[in-house]
Formats: structure tokens, sequence, C-alpha cells
């Protein structure tokens, strides 16, 4: 299958704390993947060495064809910038410039020419078009995260990373939001990881993986949000200072 990032036999420590545990995964092009788990199972630890945000301890990222592990830190951030998209559950909009400025500011920082046509396109997906030239604390919380994605899409990266996307928002926008990235896979063949906590948002994906203890420990395809409930039973939370691994 085609993976858009591979990881193999990835171990991330924090001094005695073993946060990832030799995760072995390929997260395939044109799926939407949701990352599951207890807290401290090491969901953003698996995104942010897969996302080339931080480096393992031991085993090796292929992001691209690329092994993350022989660059240094300038060649990393172009590798995320060519690749990788980002949306946060808290927005990152930069407050003093428009909406449609947050759209295309880190493409100009990296003095590449925003692709109108592709960035308006996506902006009436989203339903934006009036708003471009609002503030960000001008729209809800669902409008803005829209942005947001809008923004990790402008430079057509092979895949987003969505930490707890919908975290923030209501049901009603978080569903919007779901119903977005599951159709930029569907309809543009769109790669998608999302981490979340809630099982009725992982259910929109095509695969769950179940995360404990720093392993993968299921993939779960096509999940049901009882299956992901059922499934999360049970598994172990992790002390909350490190301790017994
Ligand atoms: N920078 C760090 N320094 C030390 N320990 C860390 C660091 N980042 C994460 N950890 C530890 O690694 C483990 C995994 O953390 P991680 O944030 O990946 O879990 P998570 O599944 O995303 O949790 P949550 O659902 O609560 O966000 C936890 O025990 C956490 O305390």
């Amino acid at each position: 299958m085609n993976h858009v990032v591979t990881l193999t036999g990835v171990t991330k420590r924090y001094g005695e704390l073993t946060a990832l545990d030799d995760v072995s995964l390929g997260f395939p092009r044109g799926r939407f993947v949701a990352v599951m788990g207890p807290s401290g199972s090491g969901k953003s630890t698996l995104i942010q060495c897969a996302a080339a945000l931080d480096l393992p301890t031991s085993g090796s990222v292929v992001i691209g064809g690329v092994d993350v592990g022989t660059l240094n830190e300038t060649k990393r951030t172009i590798l995320r910038r060519e690749h990788i998209g980002f949306v946060f559950q808290s927005y990152n909009l930069l407050p003093a410039i428009s909406v449609e400025e947050n759209l295309t500011l880190s493409l100009r920082l990296a003095g590449k020419r925003p692709d109108r046509p592709w960035i308006t396109e996506l902006v009436e997906r989203v339903g934006l078009q009036d708003h471009l030239r609002r503030r960000p604390a001008e729209l809800s919380g669902g409008q803005q995260q829209r942005a947001a994605i809008v923004r990790a899409l402008a430079a057509r990266p092979d895949v987003i990373f969505a930490d707890e996307p919908t975290g923030a928002l209501d049901l009603r926008s978080a569903s919007q939001v779901l119903d977005l990235l599951r159709s930029l896979v569907d309809d543009l063949g769109q790669t998608v990881v999302m981490v979340t906590h809630d099982p009725a948002a992982a259910a929109r994906a095509h695969d769950a993986l179940v995360m404990a203890d720093g392993r993968l420990v299921d993939v779960l395809p096509e999940p049901t949000a009882d299956d992901l409930a059922a499934r999360l039973t049970g598994l172990a939370k992790r002390p909350a200072f490190g301790g017994a691994q």
C-alpha cells in the first residue's frame, strides 16, 4: 500500500519514561485515520514524530520517501512545509490579521506564491467566502477551525495531522468540521490523521488506531462509536508522573 508516512520501530523516551514503544505503522494515502487511546498513551508523541516535529529516540520515520533522521533542523522544517499540514484544537490563527491573510501567511513567509484558485475553491467548500476580511475573533469557533483547515491545505500537503480538531467546538460545529475532513478525503483524495478522545469523532474515519502505554494495540477498520468505546474501556491509564511502565 502507498503510505504517506511510515514509522518503523519508533521508540521515544523522555528520561525514564517510554512515551512510544517500538511502533511500526504506515499512514495510507487517501485515508482518514483516527488515533485514539487513554490520556498519556502516546497519541500526541506519535503525531509529533510522524510529522517530523520531534525525532524518535530510535527507529525511523519516512515522509515523502525521506528518512527524517537524516535531516538537520532546517531541512526538517522544509520537509514539513512541503509535505505536512497541521490543525490544532486551538486554531492558532493570528488575531491581528484578516482571515484571508491568515490563510496564506505561512506560504508567503516561505517565499511561495499562493495558488489563488485553489484557495478560493477551498474557501467556498468550507463556506467562508463572506468572512475573509474579518479578523479571526469575529468568527465562530467552527468557522475559525474551518479557516485553519483551509490554511493547512493551502500548500497542498500530502497529509494533514489534526490534534483534537473538534475539542473546543460544540456538537454542531464539531460535526461540520468532521464532515469537512471526511469530504476532503473522499472528494479530494487528501490524507488526514486525527487524534481524538471522542469515539463519535473517530467513527467518521476510515480506520482507527488504538494506542495504549505507548504501543499500537489495535487497528479498527470502519469503526463505529460503540466499537471504539468498547475497545477503549479497560485500557489502563498511565500513572500521571511516569513511574511503573
Ligand atoms: N516533552 C515531554 N517531556 C516529558 N514527558 C513527556 C513529554 N511529552 C509527553 N510526555 C509523556 O509521554 C507520555 C505520552 O504523552 P502524550 O502526550 O503523547 O500522550 P497522549 O496520549 O497524547 O495524552 P493526552 O490524551 O492526555 O493528550 C505521557 O506520559 C507524557 O507525560
